[in-house]
């Protein structure tokens, strides 16, 4: 095993973990520390997905320096950060404080920070952050419900993090390819920052900047930044072989289910789009179910009552109005919770009766259905659209599960993903 990686949420490690099988690594996902029992013979990169995007700072970094020194102690010799490519944090982390405890650990005094992913639209051009060409701070991303991200200027946005000094390789650096980029590097190290925001618009310019990056130990960013990485460890002679992505996924015959808990723009449109063509659903909302109007059996014998080849949709995307007004009368964490946990459990309940294939949408909602299914680890095959792969549950039950990021796939995701299953 070579490369370890650190994620702060389920569908951020999916999305890395399918990144790194796409560009040659053999890479399998586990749902928090790896179990003694994962089968690591042959595998290149192991992606631990933790749930600590908007835990307390402190809790973030416990467990991910237990996640590190658990992927250091199977024997790897480089880390990866992963984190959400809006960048999703608050003034109080967790992105700063995990960051600053995995450099210490690894005993690193320099790393790059590049949430840069330009084929869902994610660019940085002089440390802005922009989503679809939108700053992000004026994206939909402003009205998150857990992450409302109001500052579009990385810099000053893992500045407010960290007590250490982030500093800028611009466009104009990246621009000239890796040697320059390495230079940039060195000019930021040089100049006391601990961190580097890493511009890039293109494909192009996040392979140049794996490229720069290889003999860096820690690395943090989203999934585009590790696009360069595997060619350039072989380049390197660090690892041996790149290999064939799966093409198929062979699922567990059974029933399938969509579950969506993600509130952001792109999940609402998929909702809309499968209504609209005519998937019987099922909607649930914070206040409902905190009042007692709505419990997890109802809703597990409604999608059991639908037609057994059929698709059947339960949902509580709301716009960012609905979800404010929930928020105001249970509280943020609460309205979440309450919403993640009933998802869960109808999860665990459609699969004691049969379910095998889940379609979740949402990264917290994943975590919590992947931790209500048991889920220990995945395998990583095709992609359905970039950052989201179909996996398949290894160990326990047999279960065939695509973890949609809340803003990743095109509208008619909902409806074509299963055509991706054998
Ligand atoms: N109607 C709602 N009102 C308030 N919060 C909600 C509602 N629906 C879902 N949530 C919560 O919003 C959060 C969405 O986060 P997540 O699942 O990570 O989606 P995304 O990937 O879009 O960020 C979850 O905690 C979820 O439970
Ligand atoms: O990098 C990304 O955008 C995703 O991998 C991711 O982390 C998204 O998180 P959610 O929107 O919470 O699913």
């Amino acid at each position: 095993m070579f490369l370890g990686c650190i994620a702060d949420d389920l569908t951020g490690a999916t999305d890395l973990a399918l990144m790194l099988a796409r560009e040659g690594l053999r890479t399998v996902q586990a749902n928090g520390l790896p179990t003694d029992d994962l089968a690591l013979d042959g595998v290149d990169a192991v992606v631990v997905a933790l749930k600590s995007r908007t835990i307390p700072a402190a809790e973030a970094v416990e467990q991910s320096l237990a996640a590190a020194d658990r992927l250091l102690a199977l024997g790897a010799q480089r880390l990866f950060f992963k984190y959400c490519s809006t960048f999703d944090s608050t003034d109080e982390g967790n992105i700063g404080p995990v960051a600053d405890a995995l450099l210490d650990r690894l005993g690193a005094r320099f790393t790059i920070a590049c949430p840069a992913f330009p084929a869902n639209g994610r660019t940085i051009e002089h440390g802005l952050l922009y989503v679809n060409g939108t700053p992000l701070a004026e994206s939909s991303m402003k009205d998150h419900p857990l992450t409302p991200m109001r500052d579009s200027d990385l810099v000053a946005v893992l500045g407010r993090q960290t007590a250490r000094k982030v500093g800028l390789v611009d466009i104009a650096d990246v621009g000239r390819g890796a040697d320059a980029i390495r230079a940039a590097f060195a000019r930021e190290e040089g100049d006391g920052k601990a961190y580097a925001i890493v511009d890039a618009v293109r494909d192009e310019d996040l392979r140049a900047i794996g490229a720069a990056s290889a003999d860096l130990p820690l690395i943090t960013g989203g999934s585009g930044v590790a696009m360069g990485l595997p060619a350039a460890w072989r380049e390197a002679g660090l690892v041996a072989e790149l290999f064939e992505p799966a093409a198929r996924l062979e699922a567990p015959s059974g029933r399938r289910v969509i579950l969506a808990g993600s509130c952001s723009t792109a999940t609402r449109g998929q909702v809309a789009a499968a209504r609209e063509a005519g998937v019987p659903d099922f909607k649930v909302d914070p206040r409902g179910i905190a009042s007692g109007a709505i419990a997890a059996e109802d809703v597990t014998t409604w999608v059991v009552s639908q037609k057994p080849d059929g698709l059947a949709m339960v949902w509580s995307s709301a716009d960012p109005e609905e979800v404010k007004a929930a928020q105001a009368e249970l509280g943020r964490d609460a309205a979440g919770a309450l919403v993640e946990g009933l998802l869960g459990e109808v999860a665990s309940a459609l699969a004691d009766r049969g379910f095998t294939r889940f379609l979740v949408a949402g990264g917290e909602t994943s975590g919590a259905v992947v931790q209500a299914l048991k889920v220990d680890a995945f395998a990583i095959g095709p992609e359905i659209d970039p950052g989201v792969p179909w996996t398949r549950s290894v160990g326990g039950r047999q279960l065939a599960l695509a973890l949609k990021s809340g803003n990743f796939g095109a509208p008619d995701f909902f409806l074509k993903a299963w055509e991706k299953l054998a």
